[in-house]
């Protein structure tokens, strides 16, 4: 069973259309980056996978059933926009706050276990009015994971942080993820951020999802071809072609040999060693990974 499914989801403001029959699949275990331009609909999806805003139409099922079952809602734990803090409480009493309401077996022990999680075990007495972006995105993750979700949906949790509160909350969701198995949606601009997290992609583009693709795939498509540096361009040719039919070689001007079509480095290597003939470089050039999805998202939407 996944652990989200949506069918033909949509959802309109008026005469807008902001999702529009959009299809979606989270394995169980993946972290999946979800991204797409300002505007594209990526909060209106999570809105509608939390439960917490009402589909025009479609379906969307959160381990096999609807997010607004009380079962499945436990079971969701969400950061979207902004994390609704009380300004004037301390972290550690926005945590019991909610632990109270969610019934927790040990309120307590529970807040202070998840602000030292997240990094905020010294400052669990200070105003959350007082806090940094960094600090109330961090809060806001607590918050989220009070319930022991198995599903965590992260709008943009990467936003405003300094690269080290990027790297610190990149490091906790995978920590969740590795460490306690929670299934991960996140929404990110992020895309180098995202590439080191995420198992699986969805792209959407004017409310409509454009694709969906592994980790593995977006390996491979961004992987454009092999360099090979030889003493002896013309004889490594002549042997790859023979040991390779299947790639595409090209003879560069500077002597050196190119290979696509999804070569691998360590058997292009041995049979040019098997060969005798010696290799003084050989490495993967990889296509952009931001290049790659801004492609896919289409141009900027004015309007
Ligand atoms: N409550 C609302 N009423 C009217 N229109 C809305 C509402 N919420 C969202 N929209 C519109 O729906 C479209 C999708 O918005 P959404 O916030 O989901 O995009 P997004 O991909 O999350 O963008 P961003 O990255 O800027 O957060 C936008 O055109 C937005 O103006």
């Amino acid at each position: 069973m996944d652990a989200v499914r949506t069918c033909d989801l949509t959802k309109r403001f008026g005469g807008k259309t902001a999702v529009d029959r959009f299809g979606m699949r989270v394995g169980k275990g993946d972290i999946y980056g979800f991204v797409g331009r300002n505007g594209a609909g990526k909060t209106t999806v999570m809105r509608m996978l939390a439960g917490l805003a009402e589909p025009t139409g479609g379906e969307v099922r959160v381990f096999g059933a609807s997010p607004k079952e009380a079962g499945t809602a436990r079971r969701i734990g969400v950061l979207i926009e902004h994390p609704g803090l009380y300004g004037s409480m301390s972290a550690y009493d926005n945590l019991m706050m909610k632990a109270l309401a969610l019934g927790l077996v040990d309120p307590k022990g529970k807040s202070r276990e998840l602000l030292e999680f997240v990094g905020l075990g010294q400052v669990g007495r200070m105003k959350a009015k007082r806090f940094s972006l960094g600090m109330k995105q961090r809060l806001g993750l607590a918050l989220a994971l009070l319930g022991d979700p198995d599903l965590l949906l992260l709008d943009e949790p990467l936003n405003g942080l300094d690269p080290e509160g990027v790297q610190e909350v990149r490091r906790l969701i995978m920590q969740l993820n590795e460490q306690r198995g929670v299934t991960v949606v996140v929404s990110s601009h992020a895309l180098e951020q995202l590439g080191r997290m995420a198992t699986r992609y969805g792209v959407i583009r004017e409310g409509r999802m454009v694709r969906e693709l592994t980790a593995a795939d977006v390996e491979r498509e961004c992987s454009d071809f092999l360099q090979v540096e030889t003493a002896n361009p013309k004889r490594a040719l002549a042997v790859l072609q023979e040991r390779f039919p299947a790639l595409r070689f090209q003879a560069m001007p500077d002597a050196s040999l190119r290979a696509f079509g999804g070569a691998d480095a360590a058997a292009v290597g041995a049979a040019l060693a098997e060969q005798g003939i010696a290799v003084s470089g050989l490495y993967a050039h990889k296509r952009d990974l931001e290049e790659f999805f801004v492609e896919m998202m289409g141009a900027e939407h004015r309007g």
